[in-house]
């Protein structure tokens, strides 16, 4: 299988409801809720790419341009960008649309990189 067909199959995408237990005192969603959906779904990601063990071992800068308020639903998505020897990026998305009208807009993006280890937790090559 080709790296483009693999970065193709393991697109991944998630969709949570934004319920007052996962607010803060904006009534928007927490900011540290957010990034660890971005890492779940970039882990979820790199995993169905390369079907390895992978950790994380950066997160680069993440924009958070839009709040998402609470009634909202949102939607990550995961696509790996770059392919190395042991390591990958994945590059998360979070959309936001409103539960009653056909919006959408992108709210969250930002970047993170996973290491494919053995089960000694060495680095092994991703493909
Ligand atoms: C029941 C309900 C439960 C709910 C529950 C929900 C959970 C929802 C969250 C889910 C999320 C899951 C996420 C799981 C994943 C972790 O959580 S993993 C935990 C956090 N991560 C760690 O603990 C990793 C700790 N770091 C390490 O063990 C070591 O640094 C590593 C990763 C094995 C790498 O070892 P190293 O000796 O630094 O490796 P080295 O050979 O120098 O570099 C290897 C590659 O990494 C690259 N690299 C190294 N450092 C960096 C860097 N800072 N930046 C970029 N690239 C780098 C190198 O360039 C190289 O790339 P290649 O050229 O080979 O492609």
């Amino acid at each position: 299988m080709t790296s483009e067909v693999r970065i193709k199959l393991s697109e991944t995408r998630i969709f949570k409801a934004v319920f007052p237990n996962t607010t803060n005192h904006y009534d928007t969603l927490f900011g540290g809720t957010a990034m660890h959906l971005m890492d779940e779904v970039a882990f979820i990601t790199a995993t169905r790419f390369s079907r390895q063990r992978m950790v994380t071992v950066s997160s680069d800068r993440i924009d958070f341009k839009k709040p998402i308020p609470a009634g909202t639903i949102v939607e990550l998505i995961g696509k790996v960008t770059y392919v190395g020897t042991t390591s990958l990026k994945v590059r998360v998305e979070i959309y936001v649309e409103q539960m009653y009208e056909n919006t959408r807009e992108k709210a969250v993006n930002g970047e993170f990189t996973f290491v494919a280890i053995d089960e000694n937790k060495v680095p092994v090559k991703i493909l």
